[in-house]
């Protein structure tokens, strides 16, 4: 039996759209000859829909395209396509009111459901807010052939290869023991560093061990901060890959079940990344692509300093919406340096982008002017510096107005972490690309980018040191530890929850631990109000990242036993 995957870049909430890419992938996968065609979690909507499920009309409206898409596909093809049904028992048991669901589509009908056992609640996912568990495994047949179905994180439940159960039930296990003779998984993952070898070594583990040969279909695209990377893949029973599609772009392939064997045969399996970098520099290129053109944008502008942020983010736009599509902005201060302005138009001769210059000195003298009453008899100091960063963000928002662009913020993950950016100047845009990027990343990224052919950074750029230019002779290094440095320490931190002391047994400076927690802690408030950004870590700032701001955590010392001394009031 030949079966499909359908890798597919929905647009959350178009539904036609989205009915329509089903269909022509069923129309092409029929002509090649496929009895099943596999599409992602909740194909028909998108995922994540989100507070859209709240929304009885958009529930209605679901069922309906799926009803109707049942009738216009063709006869002789099964599908499976991702939707959500409601829960009958949702006002008697107290339950959610929906089921995140699979439908079997055949002959002109919907034939059968099946419901997502496990949902999701961590990170950036937060199905128990709109779904009800399903209760048992199920699977269908199609031509004597019995096929399990799970979604997405019903896989992640493989409790010897974690070390730990997670959930109660393992819905492998349970269509193991029903003596499935496939077991296919419709997901929409979303991508992080390196995820897809996890991906593959935990159905690995679990083909092997189950001894089922499993297809994983994977959603692909942007969808605000989060990038699904695709790659969608299959196993034979031994656990070994027998089919590998895509990342990061749309896709169609087909693996072939041999029902004597009562295994996969193999296929065409891509290659994996060579490189984290590699893999980063796609999904960023894809979340700035979707994010644009699913808002309806067709071009991008970015304030360009001649710094390593901005040229990475210029590099990243031009790839994802079209060199013509990007416009840099040069606004220099009197701060600025000669290489600024050099380096940045050089960036945008090797990019094939757009430049303008503005210079911003009468500006600021307009704002030195109107402030001089209230600010006579003090120092220049941050208000003074940040007031460039807002002129600046200004600017570039006019422009945006005026020209319908995109604005891009080039906040990194290091800064964001510490508030070293400034609140409506810098941090002024729709889309924060590289906020989940540390900075000792943003410079292996461009490296790899210059490895690939033709140099697209200019080397200044990669070697100078970094500077926000906002007083002269200012370095980032005046203010931060060495990007190294000030990276392990947030990695520690953000990604493992290690204490103080455990950072400090890692070998760093006390004080200078210290000193960043507190800075962490002090900016939450500035990152409650960035722009969202390309999730493409474990831990990102953004929906997965939920901290409290008027807090004092951190900020005495993230410790146990809390280093502080009782004082009973008399
Ligand atoms: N908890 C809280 N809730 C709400 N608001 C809070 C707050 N705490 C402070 N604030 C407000 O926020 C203000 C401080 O934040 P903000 O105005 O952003 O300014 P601030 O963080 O003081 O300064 C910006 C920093 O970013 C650095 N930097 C680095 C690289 C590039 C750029 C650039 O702009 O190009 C800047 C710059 O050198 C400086 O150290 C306070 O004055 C206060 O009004
Ligand atoms: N002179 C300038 N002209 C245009 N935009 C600027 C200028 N200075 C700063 N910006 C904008 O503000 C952002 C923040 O500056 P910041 O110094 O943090 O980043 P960078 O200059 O790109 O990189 P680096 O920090 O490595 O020098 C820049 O990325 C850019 O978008
Ligand atoms: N949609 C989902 O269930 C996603 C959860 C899953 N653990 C993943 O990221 O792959």
């Amino acid at each position: 039996m030949k079966i499909a995957i359908a890798q597919l870049n929905p647009i959350i909430g178009d539904l036609p759209k989205n009915a329509q890419q089903i269909l022509v992938a069923a129309q092409q996968a029929a002509a090649a000859g496929a009895r099943l065609l596999l599409t992602p979690e909740l194909s028909i909507c998108g995922y994540p829909p989100r507070d859209l499920l709240l929304n009885p009309s958009f529930v209605n409206a679901v069922e309906m395209t799926l009803q109707q898409l049942a009738k216009d596909l063709p006869p002789q093809l099964a599908v499976l396509v991702g939707t959500v049904t409601p829960n009958p028992q949702a006002h008697i048991s107290g339950g959610k009111s929906l089921f995140n669901s699979i439908a079997l589509l055949s002959a002109g009908k919907v034939r059968q459901y099946f419901h997502k056992r496990l949902l999701p609640t961590y990170d950036v996912f937060d199905e128990n807010r709109y779904f009800e568990p399903g209760l048992q495994a199920n699977y269908f047949s199609l031509d004597d052939i019995n096929i399990g179905v799970t979604i997405c994180e019903d896989l992640w439940n493989d409790e010897e290869f974690w070390g730990k159960r997670s959930y109660a039930v393992n819905p492998i296990a349970d269509l193991a023991i029903l003596g499935v003779d496939l077991i296919v998984n419709l997901s929409a993952s979303p991508y992080t560093v390196s995820k897809q070898h996890l991906r593959e070594a935990m159905l690995k583990h679990s083909s092997e061990h189950f001894q089922k040969p499993m297809i994983y279909t994977n959603q692909v695209g942007g969808n605000d901060d989060l990038i699904f990377d695709g790659c969608s893949f299959a196993l034979n029973r031994q656990g070994e890959i027998i089919c590998r599609a895509q990342g990061f772009e749309t896709d169609l392939v087909m693996v072939e079940f041999d029902e004597k064997q009562q295994d996969l045969q193999p296929s065409s399996v891509l290659p994996a990344y060579a490189s984290e970098d590699e893999e980063i520099w796609h999904a960023l290129v894809l979340g700035v692509g979707d994010y644009t053109r699913k808002c309806r944008f067709s071009k991008v502008i970015l304030g360009l300093s001649g710094g390593i942020d901005s040229a990475l983010v210029a590099a990243i736009a031009a790839a994802a919406v079209g060199k013509e599509n990007v416009l840099g902005v040069l606004m220099p201060s009197p701060y600025s340096s000669e290489h600024s302005i050099s380096d940045a138009l050089a960036l945008g001769q090797n990019l094939g982008i757009q430049t303008q210059i503005i210079p911003i000195g009468e500006l600021m003298q307009g704002f030195e002017h109107s402030l001089a009453p209230l600010f006579a008899g003090t120092e220049f100091g941050i208000a003074e510096e940040n007031i460039q960063s807002r002129i600046r963000g200004n600017l570039l928002m006019a422009i945006a107005n005026k020209f319908g662009y995109l604005l891009l913020s080039t906040g990194n993950k290091s800064e964001m972490a510490v508030g070293y950016c400034t609140l409506y100047g810098d941090m002024n845009g729709g889309l924060a690309v590289i906020a989940d990027v540390p900075k000792t990343r943003v410079y292996s990224l461009c490296h790899w980018l210059n490895s690939q052919g033709t140099e697209v950074i200019p080397q200044n750029i990669l070697t100078k040191a970094p500077s926000a230019e906002l007083k002269p002779g200012q370095v980032d290094q005046d203010s931060l530890p060495p990007y190294d440095i000030l990276d392990d320490i947030l990695q520690r931190l953000i990604h493992h929850h290690q204490s103080t002391e455990q950072i400090v047994a890692a070998g760093h400076d006390p004080a200078t631990v210290d000193r960043i927690l507190q800075m962490v802690a002090r900016a939450e408030f500035k990152r409650r109000q960035a722009p969202p950004g390309l999730k493409i870590t474990d831990r990102a700032f953004g929906t997965g990242w939920r901290m409290p701001i008027a807090s004092n955590w951190l900020a005495v010392k993230n410790t146990y036993p809390a280093k502080y001394t009782l004082t009973l009031s008399p």
